[in-house]
């Protein structure tokens, strides 16, 4: 089985939890877009959702397939958001934001009764940290941010390169307009530590780290998709 084919088993797991009727966040990356084409087919069936996108990308690939779409001000409480991941851990944290998405996938889940990751076996990990870790900041004040942030790492005991993310045009742009930071720590002993100190500083908008934001993972491999709850 090929990682594309371990994403489709995935999602299509994920696709049994979602039933008729509901309102739904909807992901963002390769493993999200896997869904949404499941998805899609069930809707033409005749399947019933509304549908809340994590990013410009997602709604695009939404409209383009037929999944019905919302806003999440028309729609600010959802039953179930089935989203990718670039790291989970045993206690079901995530490192999310290879995309760029994670402030919107943020809101979502956190708006969502219920969070399922969908990922292959790869991204499962001990410990979190081997992945990048997104940084969404405000473009104004960036140096002075980038040094709050390496001062809290170093009190954490954390370094490494945090660099600018950069498009081909120039530094990548969130959907909200903002820049990311990516910071290479290395393993992360203290999760939960870095999210609240993270969370202090003026000018980060959000960060990758999802803590006790998932209640499922559904995790493919070359055998299949097995669920993993939180340890
Ligand atoms: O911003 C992007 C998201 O957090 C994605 O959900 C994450 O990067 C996983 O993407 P993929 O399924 O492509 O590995």
């Amino acid at each position: 089985m090929d990682a594309r084919e371990m994403k489709i088993k995935a999602a299509e797991a994920a696709l049994s939890h979602v039933e008729d009727g509901m309102r739904l966040g909807i992901g963002t990356g390769s493993t999200a877009d896997e869904f949404v084409r499941l998805l899609a087919e069930k809707v033409a069936g005749g399947f019933r959702i509304q549908g809340v996108p994590t990013s410009e990308r997602t709604a695009r690939l939404c409209l383009e397939l037929g999944v019905p779409l919302k806003s999440l001000d028309e729609l600010p409480e959802l039953d179930l958001t089935i989203d990718g991941a670039d790291e989970i851990d045993p206690q079901l944290r995530l490192i999310k934001g290879a995309g760029g998405a994670l402030l919107r996938e943020k809101i979502v889940a956190c708006a969502s009764a219920r969070m399922i990751v969908i990922a292959d076996e790869t991204k499962v990990v001990d410990i979190l940290g081997a992945f990048k870790l997104p940084i969404e900041v405000n473009a104004f004040g960036l140096v002075a941010t980038r040094h709050a942030i390496e001062k809290l790492a170093a009190r954490l005991g954390l370094s490494g390169d945090i660099v600018v993310r950069e498009a081909s045009d120039g530094p990548y742009m969130t959907d909200g307009g903002h820049l990311i930071l990516d910071a290479s720590f290395g393993r992360i002993p203290d999760a939960d530590a870095l999210s609240r100190e993270l969370n202090a500083v003026p000018g980060v908008v959000e960060h990758g780290l999802f803590i006790n934001i998932a209640s499922l993972a559904i995790i493919a491999g070359p055998s299949g998709a097995r669920v993993l709850e939180a340890r």
